[in-house]
């Protein structure tokens, strides 16, 4: 379902407005922005689970569903989807909202992995005995 009133019930990690600075020479907002933003709130989730510092190692399934406009209210939401020893996978969507509407739509989904690393940049173990 991509188009909804009220895709989470959680609050997102990140909720930001599409300003006609991020946007491409078309004029529609940039994929990177979004990809960066995708990455700055999945790397949140990932920190915040591993208590520490995270690298991001991998992207999957990067698909861009519809166009952001300026002016719209982009939120990013992230889950834990799994933890490994050292690596923990992060969905992570994305929903724009025209300024002056209730709708949001879908616009972007990816998955991904980050490692905890500690200060020397290898991996350390993630606590498996975290919840969520
Ligand atoms: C280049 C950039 O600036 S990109 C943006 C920022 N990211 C970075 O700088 C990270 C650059 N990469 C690295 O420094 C290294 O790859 C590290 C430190 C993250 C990992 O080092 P590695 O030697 O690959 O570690 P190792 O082989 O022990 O794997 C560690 C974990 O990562 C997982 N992993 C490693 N590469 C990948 C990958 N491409 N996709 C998914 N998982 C991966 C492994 O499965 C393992 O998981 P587990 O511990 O839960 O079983």
């Amino acid at each position: 379902m991509n188009h909804v009133t009220d895709p989470h019930r959680e609050s997102p990690v990140i909720r930001t407005v599409a300003m006609p600075a991020d946007t491409n020479p078309a004029g529609d907002i940039f994929g990177g922005w979004l990809m960066a933003h995708m990455d700055l709130a999945a790397g949140n989730v990932a920190t915040r689970r591993a208590k520490g510092r995270v690298a991001t190692v991998a992207v999957e399934g990067m698909s861009f569903i519809s166009p952001v406009l300026v002016g719209d209210e982009v939120s990013f939401y992230g889950d834990v989807l799994s933890v490994g020893r050292s690596s923990l996978r992060i969905r992570v969507e994305a929903w724009r909202r025209p300024r002056e509407e209730e709708v949001m739509n879908k616009v972007t989904e990816a998955i991904f992995t980050f490692v905890a690393i500690g200060a020397d940049r290898r991996p350390r173990a993630v606590d498996s005995s975290s919840v969520d």
